[in-house]
């Protein structure tokens, strides 16, 4: 992509509204713009990352054996009078009559439509397990939206629904998902922790959060320290992962915990993922039943599971930036390469750019040529801003000797290289 073609709105001053780095760093970078309290747009470098995030999340989705299908975010009031959460909800849904003066809302969670298409759709066991997701902007109209797309009121959720025909395969279902979600995350390039966590108004009596640890997070989780070696290594264990104390804070009950206070980290943290086996919830009040191999009629058994795709652009950067703007992990960068061509009137300089930039492009590597007339200063912070993984320096005194400095953005370091072995270097 030619900056000079590209729209990146980069913003000079601080944001004064932007309480958290994230929500300031995603103002600056041109990722997004506010357009009400808790509402968005995206622009094109923050749509990228959500577009990268998804093709992960889709990947591992489909690994797992989930299928993918797209629920309405307009839903009738009439399925979440069916499941009796219309009037409980609460003041977060938001409700609205269409011109025939039917009840509508814009969905908050899709529990009550899901079940009713397997409900109308599945008949038999034979059918089970089933395994059904979404990715689809949710409304919640949060009392204080806060910290830009973290807290926000119309957001994007990936939220799965299994279903299987008894408890005991429902939990295996459950536990898959879990391990599915660690890889996720892995893949995304963050470091989350599991803990158990309350179903709260999904329902159901087993949750867990996935949370990553920030020093700006609202939430706050307590585990043990064992913990940690645990879930970095490459095999994941998860009953050795699951037999240690790991809890959202409404789960800690300090009386309760055996662990001795050397043995328990607490830290600050960001809930980017939640999962929930919900049993029979939704399928008895809904009448979700399948005949089982003796030909009754049985209930399914339902789960959940959601993470916050929007949130993850924010919480990403939380968890990776430095006092010059967003570091990227590689896997979710909007661009791999950032060209700084310094001198756009020097021909040696263009030359050198042109070709690199063409050599990237055609090994498919994503890359932003910057061939603006910026100044040398301004490009600089531009690229550390936006936090591609590398940037590709290209001045006059180098360039008339082919060499140019490829620069690190996690490191910071940067190395003098002939222009030929530098694609070799990032590929
Ligand atoms: N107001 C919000 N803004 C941004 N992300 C949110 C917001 N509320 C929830 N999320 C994200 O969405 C994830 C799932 O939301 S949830 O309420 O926990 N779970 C559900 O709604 C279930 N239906 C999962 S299928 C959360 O873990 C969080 O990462």
């Amino acid at each position: 992509m030619l900056l000079s073609k590209y729209f990146l709105p980069v913003l000079k001053e601080l944001p004064a509204e932007a309480q958290v780095i994230s929500h300031r760093l995603m103002l600056r970078s041109g990722m997004i713009r506010r357009q009400a309290s808790g509402i968005y747009s995206w622009l094109p470098l923050g749509l990228q990352v959500l577009q990268n995030i998804i093709n992960i999340v889709n990947h591992n989705m489909n690994k797992v054996g989930s299928l993918e299908i797209l629920m309405p975010c307009i839903q009738p009031a009439s399925l979440w009078i069916a499941s009796g959460r219309f009037e409980n909800y609460g003041k977060e849904m938001l409700k609205f009559q269409d011109r025939h003066d039917n009840t509508l809302l814009f969905g908050p969670t899709n529990e009550d439509m899901i079940t009713e298409i397997f409900k109308n759709n599945i008949k038999s066991y034979k059918d089970l397990p089933k395994n059904l997701y979404h990715i689809q902007w949710k409304f919640r109209d949060e009392i204080r939206p806060r910290f830009g797309v973290m807290r926000a009121r119309e957001f994007l959720m990936k939220d799965a629904y299994s279903f299987d025909i008894d408890q005991a395969s429902a939990v295996q279902h459950y536990n898959n998902m879990y391990l599915a979600y660690l890889q996720t995350f892995r893949d995304i390039g963050l470091n989350v922790i599991p803990v158990l966590a309350d179903n709260g108004p999904i329902g159901g009596n087993l949750s867990h959060e996935f949370h990553i640890q920030t020093e700006n997070g609202e939430s706050t989780i307590f585990y043990d320290k064992k913990f940690l070696n645990l879930i970095n290594s490459k095999s994941l264990d998860i009953e050795k992962i699951q037999s240690l104390y790991a809890v959202a804070e409404e789960k800690h009950d300090p009386t309760k915990c055996s662990l001795a206070p050397e043995e328990l980290a607490s830290s600050k943290s960001i809930e980017v993922g939640h999962i929930f086996y919900i049993g029979s919830k939704y399928s008895k009040v809904m009448n979700a039943v399948v005949n089982d191999k003796h030909g009754n009629l049985v209930p399914i058994e339902m789960s959940s599971y959601g993470i916050g795709i929007s949130r993850l652009v924010a919480a990403i950067i939380e968890a990776s930036h430095d006092d010059k703007g967003i570091i990227r992990p590689i896997n979710i960068a909007p661009f791999c390469v950032s060209i700084l061509n310094l001198n756009i009137l020097d021909s040696k300089c263009n030359e050198l750019s042109r070709n690199l930039y063409a050599q990237l492009k055609t090994n498919n590597i994503t890359v932003l040529y910057d061939d603006t007339e910026e100044r040398v200063g301004s490009k600089f912070a531009t690229h550390d801003l936006i936090g591609s993984p590398y940037q590709v320096i290209i001045g006059p005194k180098g360039a008339i000797k082919n060499i140019v400095e490829l620069k690190n953005r996690k490191t910071g370091n940067i190395e003098e290289l002939d222009i030929e072995v530098v694609c070799g270097k990032i590929i």
